[in-house]
């Protein structure tokens, strides 16, 4: 029954999120946090393990949708031979609890609508026990409980609580689930109304602080508010999407949980942002990864829970047969055991911009910053699982040498301009170390490129970021030989950019994958700033144009299939829309670095 994965939209409350099918169906949502158990999980299996759905009797997909505004309200439409009706979803901040409400709106003539609510706790295993109270229908399973509020009669049948209702032009009827602690008496029901004019206007005025004037607005508005929208509010964290396996190629095992805060993809994530104006979030990010990471430097993790959890140990649901048939479903992500040495040159550099951006580099913050790089100076020649996180043997990737650079790089322009004291020598020091290195061994002179490991011929996408953050200037060469031979080996026939060739048996997993988005953004900043605009600006749009309707982008685009895959929505591919963007636009300042 679940569509395809750029049927959905996301709405969420900064503590969680929902996936909304196009035909009115939640089949995704975990309580109350992003990587609590899901109470429905339809999305990973069959109707069995849990969903929601809304619609009108006998309807299929609606005929519209999009979100109000720039809000994450987010609205479908269907017209039928009854009339038209619109089924409003969202999930209220700031209610002190966690609310799903649908309100339903007759927009014309009467028409026949169905609810059918199946909760399954626990991923969709665990049958909830239902009962009516105080006027709720609520369900009990272990520590969880919902309630429903709504408007109308229910009725159970078959572990299902459905609701059959008829709605009239100008009338609404609304329910509201609530979440709350099994051993708490049932949640109280919001105002449904009220919830929406509180959730309306808490998105626009959010957006209305946005200072991205260039072109792309919608695009980079729709991406901003839904990078916003993967924050845990309570403690800065950012997930790198809502959700667990979906596939990187369909009926395949590549199937990851991204329901934790990487520290690239954070990065990443604040830097558009912070580009964009919001510098609350870059502070209440820059205080959760000092929470996170504090102690001693040699046990920095590369991803941690969304309140800085260090185990997100990694174990598989048996009972989800996945997404398509993409077995295994997968829980916690042994990632986080990994070394990948980039992640102290993106924690680095994005402090540095949060600096330039206004935030106060205060003493403590910088005194982190020494204390990682001081770890980096005895670690960055190690080999390491690297940016793509593979699941074979370590290599010496030249990316995240190139990123360690870039840690040393921001460090020397810290304490050259940035008020920061220390010993700047040291660093600089450590920066012509790694760039002659890295030069040494991860330049091939005869094919005029960089290649993705020491000593290894294949090339890496993540190679594109050594014009982006000034390891070497755009002009140089090597650079531009680097970016030509990654468009031609690495580009599919539509012009995506896949991470690597997956036949080289790099990232020790079978099967392939799809093109991935943020390596095809990255090419639009490559070529723009290697002179090729035009080419840059044609792949942007081309990018632009595999949005779904609601400007949503996975991981990745199978050009094969024309079709999204891998999680969704996915903050990695929304960031370099949001940046790319900016270097199209001629506002972003591109990184400078020192030879
Ligand atoms: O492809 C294998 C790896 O895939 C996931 O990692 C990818 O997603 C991360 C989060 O967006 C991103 O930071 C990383 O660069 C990507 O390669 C997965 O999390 C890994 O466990 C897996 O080995």
């Amino acid at each position: 029954m679940t569509g395809l994965i750029e049927d959905h939209g996301i709405i969420g409350d900064l503590h969680t999120a929902a996936l909304v099918d196009r035909d009115g169906t939640i089949d995704w949502l975990c309580l109350p946090r992003f990587d609590s158990a899901a109470c429905f999980a339809s999305l990973l299996g069959t109707a069995k393990n849990g969903f929601w759905r809304m619609a009108p009797i006998g309807a299929g997909q609606a005929d519209r949708r999009w979100y109000r505004g720039d809000t994450l309200i987010l609205e479908h439409v269907w017209d039928t031979p009854h009339g038209s009706v619109k089924v409003i979803d969202f999930m209220p901040q700031s209610t002190g609890q966690h609310d799903v409400v649908r309100i339903v709106e007759g927009l014309s003539g009467r028409v026949p609508m169905h609810s059918e609510l199946r909760l399954r706790f626990d991923y969709g295993r665990s049958v909830p026990w239902v009962h009516r109270e105080d006027g709720l229908i609520v369900g009990v399973a272990g520590p969880d409980s919902v309630a429903l509020h709504c408007e109308v009669p229910t009725y159970g049948r078959s572990l299902t609580t459905h609701s059959d209702f008829t709605v009239g032009e100008g009338e609404t009827v609304s329910f509201v689930l609530s979440w709350g602690p099994s051993h708490d008496p049932p949640s109280q029901p919001v105002d449904a109304p009220r919830a929406l004019e509180a959730t309306e206007k808490f998105w626009t005025d959010w957006a209305a602080k946005c200072t991205y004037d260039g072109p792309y607005r919608d695009a980079v508005m729709r991406s901003l508010l839904t990078l916003k929208a993967l924050t845990y509010e309570p403690t800065g964290g950012i997930v790198a999407a809502p959700t667990t396996s979906l596939p990187e190629g369909i009926g395949g095992v590549r199937n990851w949980d991204y329901r934790y805060c990487w520290l690239r993809d954070s990065a990443f994530t604040l830097d558009a942002l912070i580009r964009s104006g919001y510098v609350d979030e870059a502070r209440a990010w820059r205080d959760w990864l000092i929470r996170a990471i504090g102690g001693d430097p040699a046990d920095l993790q590369i991803m941690y829970g969304i309140s800085g959890e260090r185990r997100l140990q990694e174990y598989e649901l048996d009972w989800l047969r996945g997404y398509e048939n993409s077995r295994p479903v997968r829980v916690g992500n042994a990632a986080a055991e990994q070394l990948q040495i980039d992640v102290y040159g993106e924690v680095i550099d994005t402090l540095a911009r949060a600096h330039q951006h206004g935030l106060t580099l205060e003493r403590h913050v910088w005194a982190l910053q020494e204390k990682l790089l001081q770890h980096l100076e005895s670690a960055w020649d190690q080999p390491d699982e690297g940016i793509w996180e593979i699941r074979g043997q370590r290599r010496h990737f030249v990316h995240s040498k190139v990123m360690a650079w870039v840690a040393a790089d921001r460090a020397v322009a810290a304490l050259e301009g940035d008020g920061a004291t220390g010993q700047p020598d040291r660093w600089k020091a450590l920066r012509a170390t790694i760039m002659n290195d890295v030069v040494r061994h991860g330049y091939d002179p005869d094919r005029n490129t960089f290649t993705q490991s020491y000593g290894h011929p294949a090339l890496d996408a993540a190679l594109l970021q050594i014009p982006i953050v000034g390891f070497l200037p755009p002009d140089d060469p090597r650079v531009v030989g680097t970016v030509d031979a990654v468009a031609k080996e690495l580009c599919t026939d539509t012009g995506l950019v896949l991470r690597y060739r997956t036949e080289h048996d790099i990232d020790g997993l079978p099967g392939d994958e799809g093109a991935f988005l943020a390596c095809s953004f990255w090419l639009v900043e490559a070529l723009h700033l290697t002179g090729r605009t035009d080419r840059a600006r044609e792949l942007f749009e081309h990018l632009l144009s595999l949005r779904n309707d609601l400007g949503l982008l996975a991981e990745e685009f199978d050009p094969r299939l024309g079709r999204m895959v891998g999680n969704f929505p996915q903050a990695l591919s929304h960031i370099p829309l949001v940046t790319a963007a900016y270097l199209l636009s001629e506002m972003g300042r591109p990184a400078t670095g020192h030879a």
